[in-house]
């Protein structure tokens, strides 16, 4: 880390004015972990001439990628689920019939916190691998306090091994448990507020989700974990509207989410309550096309509505097995027909802001030094191909 000039490049800012923020002659200047400049070559400061530089020979610079949504932690994986639907069963049949989640919840109960950080890190480095340098990772396969803080302090653990900004979400309300399943209310009662509570004294928490479904929780019990969520002053998000419409979008954007998240079945009711509580949309291409699902978000509405699209993987053993952002990217556009604009902008900018952090995401003055080199021409090539990595240099926090 040091003072530190990159020049002969061209500059994806997803800031300011123009498609993707982009000049085709950059430079940026970097100061310890921070960006202190960013811009055209040509308009490059002289209080900088004399620092260190490396010259990218024009290739495409981004900021690092953001991963806002991610499930990464948890014990066994879903294979034999994956070959039950292909034999018909659909996603909520599997989780009532006792797979789905349930069954993840047992495999992760029985590991130890090595085991859960050794195969945890097999997917993190593949995201890392991509350009990630921010990654959100929930908890929501212990469904009890012990294991839910287990996950916890694993994700902890991610982000002190690896060169990686990682953010911790309680997903307590993420299923009920076979002990509570005639019971929720007595789940979320006795079990996930106390361990939200318990993970927050422990400092492992750093934001607070729900699965908001007919298969998972409803509303009003969402509501009584975001109460305690906004009595430890902990931001909330939402998995929303994923198979259904419960109102979820609505219930985030009255407690001010970060983030509702999936919302194929989001409505215009729900459109316009997030657009004013500035809520960012998650969209999770991951989810739909595993599922096969064939009610897609209402990108379009969003987009009217000027709701912030953000796209993340959903890394999970169920319903998002997928480990790529620059696929999820194709995804978002193929599927979901984002723009691959907005789809880079989803995966910087707007994951950053599903987050709630505002030091990332773009590449301007006073932000992190947290970028992405890319062996591309054009930025829309990293949308475009498919199962095609062209990352030539990843730097996180200044790190050349
Ligand atoms: O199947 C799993 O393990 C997680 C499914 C995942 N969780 C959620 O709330 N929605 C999903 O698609
Ligand atoms: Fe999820």
């Amino acid at each position: 880390m040091g003072n530190h000039i990159l020049t002969e490049l061209k500059l994806a800012s997803l800031a300011g004015a123009g498609a993707y923020g982009l000049i085709p002659e950059g430079a940026i200047a970097i100061e310890g972990d921070e960006i202190v400049w960013a811009g055209a070559r040509g308009d490059l400061p002289e209080r900088y001439a004399g620092w260190a530089e490396t010259r990218l020979g024009g290739r495409l610079v981004t900021p690092g990628l953001v991963d806002c949504h991610s499930h990464v932690v948890f014990g066994g994986n879903r294979a034999r689920e994956f070959e039950m639907r292909l034999n018909g069963a659909s996603y909520e049949e599997v989780a009532r019939a006792g797979g789905g989640i349930v069954s993840t919840v047992r495999a992760t109960r029985e590991a130890s916190e090595e085991a859960l950080l050794a195969d945890a890190l097999g997917r993190v480095d593949a995201l890392i691998a991509e350009g990630v340098t921010t990654l959100e990772i929930k908890s929501g396969y212990g469904l009890d306090q012990e294991t839910e803080l287990r996950m916890l302090r694993v994700a902890r653990r991610i982000g002190e091994l690896r060169p990686l900004t990682v953010v911790t979400t309680f997903l307590g309300a993420h299923a009920v448990p076979e002990s509570h399943k005639n019971d929720p209310d007595n789940y979320i009662d006795t079990v996930c507020i106390p361990a939200l509570r318990a993970a927050h004294g422990e400092g492992l928490v750093d934001a607070v989700d729900g699965f908001c479904e007919g298969i998972a929780f409803a509303p009003e019990q969402i509501a009584r974990v975001f109460d305690v969520a906004r009595e430890l002053g902990l931001p909330v998000k939402l998995h929303a509207e994923q198979l259904s419409n419960l109102g979820g979008a609505q219930l985030a954007a009255h407690y001010g989410a970060l983030s509702a998240d999936h919302i194929e079945y989001l409505d215009q009711a729900g459109v316009d309550a997030m657009a004013g509580a500035g809520t960012v949309a998650v969209l999770l291409p991951g989810a739909f096309y595993t599922l096969r699902e064939t009610q897609m978000p209402p990108v379009a509405a969003l987009r009217r509505a000027g709701v912030p699209m953000a796209l993340a993987s959903d890394c999970n053993p169920g319903s998002s097995p997928l480990t790529s952002l620059l696929l999820t990217m194709n995804m978002g556009c193929t599927l979901f027909r984002m723009t691959p604009e907005e789809a880079l902008a989803g995966v910087t900018r707007e994951g950053a802001a599903a987050l709630g952090l505002k030091d990332r995401g773009q590449i301007a003055a006073g932000q992190r030094a947290d970028l992405a080199v890319w062996d591309v021409a054009e930025p829309a090539e990293l949308a475009y191909r498919i199962g095609f990595n062209p990352l030539y240099k990843r730097i996180f926090g200044g790190q050349i």
